[in-house]
């Protein structure tokens, strides 16, 4: 490229979809001089910009520069692109760093540049400033590294004159004493007199390059404003032939130098360390969720589920004593030994109250069951006749019990099933009432146990409680979904919410790229990380005594693995969806699916056999396995069962990063909402 040249842009074709935003469209910028790129709303400056300073790439042709790399160019895009939550002075020292400064070089900009553009004290946040000085700041950035080559896009919009005028004059200072080159879009075509050449644009064409003195002699016109309507009446004119001359596409091959940066660097990374953690910092509501809600989620989780329901109530129908249940009313006398005047149906009913159930008296079985299919009660019991003589019959005979003792020492149970849960609850709960009743009533009599039960001895479980608890079952589920969701989460809002801003791109056009973005919002997260774990594992397993006789080390590896791969899911999300909504929308799906998929509702081995096939693609699947198995079991990473775990949650991590580079290369290296 030509010593004297700063710019060159050729032949560039430049489409969003159908749209053709340049045509065949050339510029040739000096080294050294101010560049006014004029041109009416919508015809192309900012998209041909966003080329120059490797934003967006070229459909064909070319554009060429004198850079030498990202320091070599300031960049103030359109909109503000800030980030809100930093004070103007951190703002300057995240850009200074990005760039390679000093803290002392930051220092000495920031305070030129904040007198130069009366900017308010360095210690005001950006959200804080009105819009005029939130422009003026994100200019003070563009020249903070005192570059070669300045791109700004409309800078003076919504400056007073007298301020305008002065950021004009600097620009000629610097482009006349330091030769730096400048490119300025602008709607106020008088304030381009004083830049040393003026492109005109219109429909995506470079209309005429002139200094302003000979766009205004050679045009014989009295203004600039003139000189451009007259060459735009002459461009609408010769519209007609000019599309029919101009290809719609060129077919040669792009050429878009992208400046050489390597793929990690310390003082990126350290930048995006400071400002996530002054994002943070600043972000109260935020730190209140990200810290509050694994608090509330397992909490609640605690209190709402697994407690057998209480004061459900039972029809009972007593057909042994006169007055049925009302009989019952006087509880059994404390200390009577194996004496049956008080009816057997009455201790019965006596225990089942004291185990939670409230028993609503009923003369018959058709209007207990009308009662029962009015919703007011969930189930009917039927004590027979002469129950308690029966049952007795029944102890006495045993295998040759008559028929008439069989039935009328037994119970019968309708039940409402239609809620599944609260049907089985009460059947356990009938169960084993009967069972504690009739064990107190065979201890009074000094009758053997063994004869009552079941011939089949449950012995001391080698592992968990002998009572099945739902929320001890669905604990590691609850930690690994939330340890996944939160990271996710955090990472889809805040990329999505700094593609929004364009803050991003100004960063990546700076010479952030993604690696350090992901390596510095990945070492901020797993600090939250630590806590978040700690306070829902704090909950689960201390205050709720879940199961834990595992080693705290592997278990907080482990769930440490699953945060990560939520950040790089997060990262796939914020990289693949622009709007907020969309990646909402991405994020819950997900989360819902693998809700379900964890075995966290129903043990994945009562999935159908497909999904059961398939369960490798469930990332949270096998880490739900290896964390029930080194919480509740106690094992470690070297049991097959675990170890498999670990692979596939860091096998999904790799995968989530292959997946966000290939999503980006499918975005041509763009991380924009443009
Ligand atoms: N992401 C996009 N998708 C589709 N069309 C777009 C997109 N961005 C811009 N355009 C269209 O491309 C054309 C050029 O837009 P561009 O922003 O480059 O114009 P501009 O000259 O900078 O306008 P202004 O002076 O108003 O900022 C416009 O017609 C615009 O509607």
């Amino acid at each position: 490229m030509d010593e004297q040249l700063a710019i060159i842009v050729r032949c560039a074709y430049k489409n969003y979809g159908n749209t053709q935003v340049l045509r065949d469209f050339n510029m040739t910028v000096p080294r050294g001089a101010i560049y006014a790129l004029l041109g009416p709303s919508g015809c192309g400056k900012t998209t041909l910009l966003s080329c120059i300073v490797g934003r967006m790439t070229l459909d064909g042709g070319y554009i060429e520069t004198s850079a030498r790399g990202h320091s070599s160019m300031g960049y103030m895009p359109q909109n503000i692109a800030l980030y809100m939550q930093l004070s103007i002075g951190e703002t300057f020292a995240y850009y200074g760093r990005v760039y390679g400064m000093t803290e002392e070089a930051i220092i000495i900009r920031g305070d030129i540049l904040s007198k130069l553009l009366e900017l308010p004290p360095l210690q005001r946040i950006v959200e804080t400033l009105s819009g005029g000085q939130q422009r003026r700041v994100s200019l003070a950035v563009s020249l903070i590294h005192n570059p070669d080559i300045l791109i700004l896009d409309e800078p003076t919009v919504g400056l007073d004159p007298i301020l305008s005028d002065s950021i004009w004059k600097y620009l000629v200072k610097i482009a006349d004493e330091d030769k730096k080159t400048v490119i300025i879009t602008t709607h106020y075509i008088e304030e381009a007199k004083q830049a040393h050449r003026v492109g005109l644009m219109r429909g995506g064409v470079l209309l005429c390059e002139e200094t302003p003195q000979d766009l205004i002699s050679k045009n014989q016109c009295e203004t600039m404003e003139q000189a451009f309507l007259k060459l735009s009446y002459k461009q609408e004119i010769s519209r007609q032939t000019e599309d029919s001359q101009l290809p719609d596409r060129v077919m040669g091959k792009t050429r878009q130098r992208k400046m050489k940066k390597a793929i990690f660097t310390k003082q990126c990374f350290r930048a995006e360390l400071v400002k996530n953690w002054f994002f943070i910092w600043r972000n109260k509501p935020m730190l209140a969720f990200l810290f509050g809600l694994p608090l509330v989620i397992t909490f609640l989780f605690n209190i709402a589920i697994g407690h057998s329901p209480q004061g459900m109530r039972l029809a009972m129908v007593s057909q042994e004593t006169p007055n049925g249940v009302y009989d019952c009313v006087i509880p059994p006398p404390p200390g009577m030994g194996c004496n049956f005047t008080y009816p057997l149906s009455c201790r019965f009913a006596h225990k089942l109250r004291q185990n939670g159930l409230e028993l609503v008296p009923f003369e018959d079985v058709v209007t207990a069951i009308e009662a029962a299919r009015r919703n007011y009660v969930w189930g009917i019991i039927l004590i027979p006749a002469n129950y308690t003589m029966s049952l007795l019959a029944r102890f006495e005979h045993n295998l040759k019990t008559p028929d008439y003792f069989v039935d009328h020492s037994t119970i019968n149970l309708w039940l409402d099933m239609s809620n599944q849960n609260i049907g089985t609850l009460i059947k356990l709960n009938v169960v084993l009432t009967y069972n504690a009743y009739m064990e107190e009533v065979f201890n009074d009599c000094d009758w053997p146990l063994a004869a009552l039960t079941l011939p089949v001895k449950l012995e001391k479980p080698i592992y968990g409680e002998r009572v099945a608890n739902l929320n001890h079952y669905a604990s590691p589920a609850i930690v690994l979904l939330l340890i996944f969701y939160l990271p996710m989460s955090y990472t889809i809002g805040v990329l999505v919410q700094e593609k929004l801003l364009g803050v991003l791109e100004r960063s990546m056009v700076a010479g952030v790229n993604l690696i350090e973005v992901f390596i510095a919002h990945t070492a901020i997260q797993i600090i939250i990380l630590f806590f978040q774990m700690s306070i829902a594992m704090f909950v689960l397993y201390y205050l709720y005594e879940s199961p834990f006789i595992g080693e705290p080390f592997s278990t907080s590896l482990l769930l440490l693995l699953q945060g990560v791969s939520g950040i790089a899911f997060g990262f796939c999300v914020a990289i693949a969806f622009d709007k907020m909504l969309h990646a909402t929308y991405a994020s819950l799906g997900s989360v819902f699916s693998f809700f379900f998929l964890s075995g966290m509702v129903w043990p994945q081995q009562g999935a159908h056999f497909v999904l059961w096939w398939f369960r490798w693609l469930v990332p949270v699947s096998y880490s739900v396995e290896a964390l029930r198995a080194l919480t509740v079991k106690g094992w470690t990473i070297i049991h097959p069962l675990v170890f498999k775990g670990y692979i596939s949650v860091s096998a999904w991590i790799v995968l989530y990063c292959l997946a966000a580079h290939i999503l980006l290369r499918l975005r041509k290296g763009t991380f924009s909402t443009a």
